[in-house]
């Protein structure tokens, strides 16, 4: 389990995050969401280490990792796999390559055991066959998953993705969030997302946090996302008078009547 205590950021006079705590649980699909520059980003990279808050704490199964020292640190790194944006492939290196890179970095395995498991963790993301190929042949989709193959290969017990749907078709978009919703059970990782996609948040939201202005305003899980009467979070779950349509009707099913038509 994840835990962040009373979080505070601030950039010059800019408050960006005040005063978050949340949970992200063991073994779930935990999603951060929110509008445009609500602190999404900045949360997660409080939470892997990549920024310092101002206050607060980052507890990783107790552990507090803000002001940790640097070799206890690279310890729970280790256990950390994330997935970028825009992937983040290297260019000039394969597929191959480029999943085995976190393996080259942090093990001294021999080559062919790195090989081995990399071809493992291709296959897992139903990439057999693509070792040799160049982020240059393969599409968007493929290269989000060669990205996620290698977030995974050093078996993390925390698995972060920014926008893991950035750039990328619904159904494209739907095959890389059963992906990650599939090896997070798998596995047993505490995955946290970074998304403003609602089909992620319907399909694979176990855990929500929604963050308003620099304030979590809500937490709940995709169950409950649709019947909260809080006015921000519709507006920004229900951003469409087709979605907002769905809720009424959802809610008169609910409550045992059928919906007017
Ligand atoms: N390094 C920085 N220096 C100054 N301001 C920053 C910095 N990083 C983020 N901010 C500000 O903090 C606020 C929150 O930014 P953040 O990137 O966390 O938003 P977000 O919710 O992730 O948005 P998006 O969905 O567009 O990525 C924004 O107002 C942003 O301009």
């Amino acid at each position: 389990m994840i835990e962040v205590k009373n979080l505070r950021k601030s950039f010059g006079d800019k408050l960006v995050i005040n005063d978050v705590s949340a949970v992200m649980q063991s073994g779930k699909t935990n999603l951060i969401i929110g509008t445009s520059g609500s602190g999404k980003t900045v949360l997660m990279k409080i939470m892997v280490g990549l920024m310092t808050p101002d206050v607060g704490e980052v507890l990783y199964e107790g552990k507090n990792i803000v002001d940790m020292e640097e070799k206890e640190l690279k310890e729970i790194r280790t256990q950390i796999g994330m997935l970028f944006q825009g992937s983040a492939l290297f260019d000039s290196k394969t597929v191959e390559e480029n999943v085995m890179f976190p393996l080259d970095m942090f093990t001294k395995q021999s080559k062919a055991d790195k090989r081995k498991r990399v071809t493992e963790v291709l296959s897992r993301v139903n990439l057999d066959g693509s070792n040799k190929k160049f982020p240059s042949e393969i599409s968007g989709g493929m290269k989000k998953r060669v990205a996620l193959a290698r977030a995974i290969v050093l078996n993390p017990k925390y698995l972060f993705c920014d926008e893991p749907n950035s750039g990328l078709d619904p159904q494209t978009s739907l095959v890389i969030d059963k992906l990650i919703k599939e090896i997070t059970l798998e596995y047993n990782i505490t995955t946290v997302i970074n998304t403003h996609d609602m089909n992620t948040v319907m399909e694979s939201g176990d855990h929500i946090v929604y963050m308003h202005k620099g304030n979590k305003r809500w937490e709940g899980s995709n169950k409950e996302i649709v019947f909260s009467d809080d006015q921000e979070l519709n507006n920004f779950i229900f951003a469409s008078d087709f979605l907002k349509k769905a809720k009424e009707m959802s809610m008169i099913e609910a409550q045992g009547q059928s919906p007017k038509r």
